[in-house]
């Protein structure tokens, strides 16, 4: 698991450490940890390091610092380091160890921005300790001005030359939200000291971070509550129920599936197929009948009745994909949603949430569903409002519901009710296509059903048990962008396509898990 930790809260693990006289020798550390980055970049991607070209780019405050110290190292593995003044003050300790060991300095303010971003787009590495955990809103200044000369001159990310290599956080990212207001400097790495923050994994902070390398400063963290969590391989492996010997179909959950109308027969399809590559023990299909032999056609093993949600015993109901303009699938989902059990909630069926559910509801709305459903309780923001800040309004819907929900996106964050957040962020942005959710939504089902009555779930991935809907929901979102992913190595996805590489993300997940069971 990677836990984010709120900049307060680092700051405050960091306070007993500064207290002891250790400020120093923790600053020595993190710029260590950015150094052997720096190193192994330039290593494996082919440049070498003596000889090699670098930027470092040096706020006010001590992630300036923490950058000139890097550069101090790289000096003296015989890479030429000019370090560009982004403030009017700088950390004058850094400086005189930096310029002693023979780099070149310049300030920012009375030199040329473009011409400084034409030598910095031609170097090797860019190290951006503009601003750390101590910034507040987006660059400002001269600092502004070189970012976007940079960004015009470079090009984008995996296009430009210059590798980017972000110091504890991109510079101007909301170290606790991810909000991004104005230019920045997309990483290829960033490097994290003592811990990931929340701004590296949600939003548009976790796009500009690019892969997040964090390094141990010795900081204790164990009295703080993680702010945002991640799941990884292992978590997800974890979590998973693998069918025993004694299992049969019924042990082994059954999902009731209300999906698709007349209108969008597909959607029922697809949520099928995801979630018998899910794997579980059966998939009651309740809808129309001619979007049951749709779901046949594909599908064969799926039980089809077009019943009531109480003749279809089981474990867990995923309601709404493609559900619209259908009084029978509206009323089902209701009585799903009543039933006490795991129910995943997407779609069609959003609107028939009551004023207060439990954490075993799973809201799975994108950016625009989230609105409406905020707007139907009072609280006005618009889709933009939500994709600039989506742990804020999962959180505020999460905890005016009662239920868990899923916001969808780029990064796809998960808010429990308890206020504990998951952000995942695993998916191709390929996956941004028609039909996509209806997979999601088919994986979520089937994890609910499997893991319903497991009572061991949420002790296997470490959380605790009011939080386990959140955790499956994060490990369901997680199953499907690993699955884009692959996907997306043929070209762009069809969905269609797409439970062939869900199953084998979770014949990879059974393998892992049972490699970790051997060691
Ligand atoms: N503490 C420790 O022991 C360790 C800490 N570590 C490191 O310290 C970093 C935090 O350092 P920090 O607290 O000095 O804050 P930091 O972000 O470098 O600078 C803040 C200054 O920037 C300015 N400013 C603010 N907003 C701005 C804006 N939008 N645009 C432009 N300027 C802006 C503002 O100055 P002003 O403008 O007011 O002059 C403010 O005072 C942390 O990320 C990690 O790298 C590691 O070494 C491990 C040990
Ligand atoms: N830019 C993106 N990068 C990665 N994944 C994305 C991106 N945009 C959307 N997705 C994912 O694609 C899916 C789209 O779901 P949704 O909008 O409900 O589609 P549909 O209703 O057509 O099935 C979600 O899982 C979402 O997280
Ligand atoms: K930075």
């Amino acid at each position: 698991m990677l836990s984010a930790f709120s900049g307060g809260d680092v700051r405050a693990a960091e306070g007993p450490l500064i207290d002891a006289g250790l400020g120093d020798a923790l600053m020595q550390k993190a710029a260590h940890g950015l150094f052997t980055v720096v190193l192994g970049m330039l290593r494996d991607g082919g440049r070498g390091v003596y000889g090699a070209t670098a930027v470092v780019l040096a706020g006010s405050g001590n992630n300036g610092a923490d950058a000139l110290y890097a550069g101090e190292r790289l000096l003296r593995r015989g890479v030429a380091v000019l370090a560009v003044l982004t403030s009017e003050r700088v950390h004058a300790a850094s400086l005189g160890a930096f310029l002693r060991a023979g780099g070149t300095s310049v300030r920012l303010d009375g030199a040329d921005p473009g011409a400084l971003a034409l030598h910095a787009a031609g170097a090797d590495v860019v190290i951006d300790g503009i601003l750390g955990t101590g910034g507040s809103g987006g660059l400002r200044g001269h600092a502004s001005a070189f970012v976007e000369a940079f960004n015009d001159l470079a090009g984008p990310r995996g296009t430009r030359s210059a590798l980017v290599v972000a110091c504890d956080l991109p510079s101007g990212i909301g170290v606790d939200t991810g909000r991004v207001d104005g230019p920045l400097l997309d990483a290829d790495v960033t490097v994290a000291f003592g811990a990931a923050k929340p701004g590296l994994l949600l939003g548009a902070g976790a796009l500009a971070a690019g892969e997040v390398d964090v390094v141990d400063i010795g900081l204790d963290l164990a009295a703080f509550t993680p702010a945002v969590r991640t799941l990884l391989d292992a978590d997800v492996a974890a979590l998973l129920r693998a069918p025993t010997p004694h299992d049969h179909k019924y042990s082994r959950g059954v999902l009731g599936i209300a999906a698709g109308s007349a209108r969008y027969p597909g959607a029922a399809a697809l949520a099928v197929g995801a979630a018998l590559a899910t794997g579980l023990g059966m998939v009651r299909y309740l809808g129309p009948g001619e979007v049951a032999s749709l779901v046949h056609q594909r599908n064969p093993e799926a039980v089809a009745s077009t019943g009531s949600v109480d003749e279809a015993r089981s474990q867990a109901w995923l309601v709404g994909p493609g559900a619209v303009d259908d009084h029978d699938q509206r009323r089902r989902a209701a009585d799903a949603i009543a039933s006490g059990l795991p129910v995943v909630v997407d779609a069609g069926a959003l609107p028939e949430v009551p004023e207060r559910v439990g954490p075993q509801v799973i809201l799975t709305p994108h950016a625009g569903e989230l609105s409406g459903l905020l707007a139907a309780r009072g609280v006005d923001a618009d889709r933009s409002a939500i994709e600039a800040e989506p742990a804020l309004f999962a959180l505020r819907a999460a905890e005016t519901t009662g239920a868990t929900v899923l916001l969808k996106g780029f990064t796809t964050v998960v808010a429990a009710p308890s206020g504990t957040l998951f952000a995942q962020t695993d998916a191709s942005p390929w996956l941004s296509t028609a039909g996509s959710g209806d997979t999601l939504s088919g994986i979520l089902g089937a994890l609910a059903a499997t893991l319903a009555e497991d009572d061991g779930a949420a002790a296997r991935v470490g959380v605790a048990d009011e939080d386990l809907w959140a955790a499956v929901a994060a490990a369901g979102a997680a199953i499907h962008g690993r699955a884009g992913r692959r996907a997306a190595l043929r070209g762009p996805i069809v969905v269609s396509d797409l439970p062939t590489d869900i199953g084998a993300v979770m014949a990879h997940l059974y393998e892992e898990r049972r490699l970790a069971a051997v060691m």
